[in-house]
């Protein structure tokens, strides 16, 4: 039974804007998910971060910017004394036909060999469809949260059945440590 945990970041980990998230200022924890990854990491949950960053391949931001907002989320989860243990990005854009961007489970393979741990039965907490559709590929456990895009995927209703839905990356952690908040 895998323990590892794999996180969307935007709209997941982070605020997410239609905008991109284009710079470390514009980087904002989202209420609670510093805390809640701590708790899952101190816990011994393998952490791993799977996020599509297209803004690279549309030149919003740097590879640098991207590493600069990374490290500031590290050293925030660090201060709490917890840790990821691996983040894979996808630099392309939609059109590019890679095999890293979600919902292709390219970045989840990533994890696996980065990690030398399996995702299958891992659990993958997204706010969006693709989000989850890379997770059920590799027969993850999925669960979509409802911070950031969680609640348009939610209208959208399509692709979520049986898939838990959780307020934000908060309570899903109490419902991984079976504590209540
Ligand atoms: O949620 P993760 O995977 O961590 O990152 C999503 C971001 O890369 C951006 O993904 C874009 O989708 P397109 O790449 O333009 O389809 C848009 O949804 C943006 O609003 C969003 O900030
Ligand atoms: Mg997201
Ligand atoms: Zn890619």
């Amino acid at each position: 039974m895998s323990k590892l945990i794999i996180l969307d970041r935007d709209g997941v980990i982070n605020e997410d804007s239609d905008n991109y998230i284009r710079t470390v200022d514009e980087w904002i924890p989202l209420p609670g998910s510093i805390k809640a990854i701590a708790r899952l990491s101190r816990a011994g949950y393998p952490i791993a971060i799977a996020t599509n960053q297209s803004g690279l391949a549309r030149g919003y931001f740097t590879e640098d910017t991207l590493r600069a907002m990374h490290q500031k989320m590290l050293d925030l989860i660090a201060a709490e004394g917890g840790k990821i243990d691996c983040i894979k990005f996808c630099p392309h854009g939609p059109d590019d036909q890679c095999r890293c961007r979600k919902p292709l489970p390219g970045m989840i393979e990533q994890i696996e060999e980065t990690l030398n741990l399996p995702a299958e039965s891992a659990w993958v907490v997204g706010d969006s469809l693709r989000d989850l559709q890379a997770g059920q590929a590799m027969g993850c456990k999925v669960a979509l949260v409802k911070t950031g895009k969680g609640i348009r995927t939610l209208n959208k209703g399509e692709g979520l059945d049986n898939v838990p839905v959780f307020e934000d990356l908060t309570a899903f952690t109490n419902f991984i440590l079976g504590e209540q908040s």
